[in-house]
Order: C-alpha cells, then sequence, then structure tokens
C-alpha cells in the first residue's frame, strides 16, 4: 500500500538548510495500522505530507495506493484520505451540507455525495449532528467530522496526522474507537502520526519511531520493547557495602551488565522476563547471604525504547529535527 525509498526533503531557510527528513524507506502492507512515532520536530507531518503529495521530495521515491507521487500525484490524491492537523471542516457549513459538497468536490454526483454522506455520519457516530453548524461541535466531534470528510471518497488508505492531539481523554478514546472501527469492519490502511506512546502502544501493531528525519526502529510495541528495552528487576539493600556482591549475583540472570545506584543501596538489572527473574535474583541473594529490602519488576514502555536508542525520553524531548 505504501512503498517509499530514501525519501527525503530539506528545506531552505534563510541561507540555512533544514533536512526535515533525511531518507526514509517504507514499505506498509494493505491492512495494517501503523503509528508513526517520535518526538516533535521529528520529520512526522513531512514524511506524511510527502506521501500524501502535498509536498515534493525533494529526492527519493514513493508508491502510494498504487500510484507514483511525483509522477502521478492526482491519482495518489484520489485513492488516499488525508487528515491534517488543523481542521478541514469550515466554519459556517452544517455538517451534512459540507460531506455532501466534499463529494461533489471528488466528481460524485449529488444523490450519490448525499448517500455517502449519510454513511459515513452513521459510520462516525454524527447522525444526530448533520443539521449542526460546524462551528458549533465539540473538538472532539469536529475531529470525527475531519475523519468524515476524509473518508467521502471511499479510500481504501487514510493517513492521519495527530489525530487525537488537543482532545481531552474521553474523545481520544471516542476518536480511537471510531478509528479501530474504521479498521475492523472497513479493511483500510490506516498510518497515523501521534507522539502519545501509550496510543500507539495500545492501538497500532506497527510502530514506527523517527527521530531528526529518520526511522530508527519499526516493529511491533512488544518487539521493540522486548529487542531493545526489556524487562528489568530493581533490589533495594540493606547495606550499602553489599552492593558489589548483589551485582555479581545478579549479573548470572542478566541480559546486561547490572547498574547500582548512585547511593550503593540498589542494583538494577536487566532480564528477559522480570516475574520469573525477580523470584530467582531474590533466591540467589538470599543463597549468598546478601540482604535485600524490597524488589520491583518493571517491564518497558515503548519510552523506554526511545531513550535505549538516543540517550533521551520521548515525554521531555523537543529538539528540532534538524
Ligand atoms: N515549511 C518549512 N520550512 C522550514 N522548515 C520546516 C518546514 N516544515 C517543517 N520544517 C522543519 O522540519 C523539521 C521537521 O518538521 P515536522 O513538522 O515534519 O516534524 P514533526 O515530527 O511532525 O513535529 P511535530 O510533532 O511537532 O508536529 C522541523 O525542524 C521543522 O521546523
Amino acid at each position: 500500500m505504501i512503498h517509499a525509498r530514501g525519501l527525503k526533503k530539506s528545506f531552505k531557510v534563510k541561507r540555512e538548510t533544514v533536512e526535515a527528513v533525511r531518507g526514509i524507506d517504507l514499505d506498509v502492507d494493505p491492512g495494517q495500522l501503523v503509528a508513526f512515532l517520535g518526538p516533535n520536530g521529528a520529520g512526522k507531518s513531512t514524511s506524511l505530507r510527502m506521501l500524501t503529495t502535498l509536498l515534493p521530495p525533494t529526492s527519493g521515491t514513493a508508491v502510494v495506493a498504487g500510484y507514483d507521487i511525483v509522477k502521478d500525484p492526482v491519482e495518489v490524491r484520489r485513492h488516499i484520505g488525508y487528515i491534517g492537523q488543523k481542521n478541514s471542516a469550515g466554519e459556517n457549513f452544517r455538517v451534512r451540507d459540507e460531506l455532501v459538497t466534499q463529494g461533489c468536490c471528488y466528481g460524485l454526483t449529488r444523490p450519490e455525495a448525499r448517500r455517502r454522506a449519510d454513511e459515513i455520519l452513521d459510520l462516525l457516530s454524527l447522525t444526530h449532528l448533520a443539521k449542526r453548524g460546524s462551528n458549533t461541535l465539540s473538538g472532539g466531534q469536529r475531529r470525527r467530522l475531519d475523519i468524515a470528510l476524509g473518508l467521502i471518497h471511499q479510500p481504501r488508505l487514510l493517513f492521519l496526522d495527530e489525530p487525537s492531539t488537543g482532545l481531552d481523554p474521553h474523545s481520544r478514546a471516542d476518536i480511537w474507537a471510531h478509528i479501530l472501527r474504521l479498521r475492523e469492519e472497513h479493511d483500510m490502511t490506516l498510518f497515523l502520526t501521534t507522539h502519545y506512546l501509550e496510543e500507539a502502544d495500545n492501538m497500532a501493531e506497527r510502530v514506527i519511531v523517527v527521530d531528526h528525519g529518520r526511522v530508527i526502529a519499526d516493529g511491533t510495541g512488544e518487539q521493540l520493547k522486548k529487542d531493545l528495552a526489556g524487562d528489568h528487576v530493581t533490589v533495594t539493600l540493606r547495606d550499602h557495602t553489599e552492593s558489589a556482591r548483589a551485582a555479581e549475583v545478579a549479573a548470572r540472570i542478566a541480559s546486561a551488565a547490572p547498574e547500582i545506584g548512585a547511593d550503593g543501596l540498589t542494583v538494577r538489572v536487566r532480564v528477559p522476563q522480570a516475574d520469573i527473574a525477580m523470584a530467582e535474583l531474590l533466591r540467589a541473594l538470599e543463597n549468598a547471604d546478601v540482604k535485600a529490602l524490597a524488589a520491583e519488576s518493571t517491564r518497558p514502555s515503548l519510552d523506554d525504547v526511545f531513550l535505549a536508542l538516543t540517550g533521551r525520553s520521548l515525554r521531555e524531548s523537543d529538539t528540532p529535527g534538524a
């Protein structure tokens, strides 16, 4: 559904060149739900805008929904939906009229556009709001209308740029319920950007992490966490003089060298499976006469994956892509 090779985009800003996207290779199969995750300025929107033909690439190629983004941009646009960060709905139209107008813009006859508008209103639970002005909708309702507008021509591939940003938790959950429904009931391919780690982790079957305009990780959330961050067990010791011995014991079950805390009272060790390893470690410490006061096991998050890859936390990262 998406095949990109060496996709690059740089912008000239005064005398400087901003390398927003530095060479992205990508293959997305039909039906996948892909989250494109990265800190502010990583190049997510620029990549999306190239794939949706809104921006020409500086170099590289991409075939999207079967058409080349440079040679056949009109065909690409006919076969995809794109929901940008800004509201696409106008201020002064009624919800259903807006959808019908959009349908006509895509070449549907007025009766076809009306029929399609009604289907989509139902799909996005907007039927009861059909006659409302779009400027009277709540943030979540308006976002659903944006998605509806992107679906009027029945694309099989939908790009969403930060679909849930700026919404309250309830509306975010609601948007996600609708996104998942689109995928399940209509077999759509969904490619979305987000910087909400939990959303990417819980909802997407594939997470692509970008940083500084490059893909730095690609896989299921579980795979990335297992391969790149791993489970950890942290033991708090009674006596800091025992930390070296505790680390020695911990090293026997570790998948990486144990870390001793600055105060010498904690030993943190990466393990293949935290629940099994914790019991094993406590037993081994007891056998070695090392007294443990407490033990805690932690499963990694996607933020730990990002930290392992870049040395920075994704939650706090706000670095420009250049
Ligand atoms: N039109 C432009 N002119 C100059 N620089 C730009 C332009 N558009 C984007 N950039 C720069 O390119 C880099 C990537 O921006 P982009 O918007 O793609 O990042 P992003 O990952 O989508 O960030 P965010 O999560 O904040 O939306 C940033 O450094 C940005 O300032």
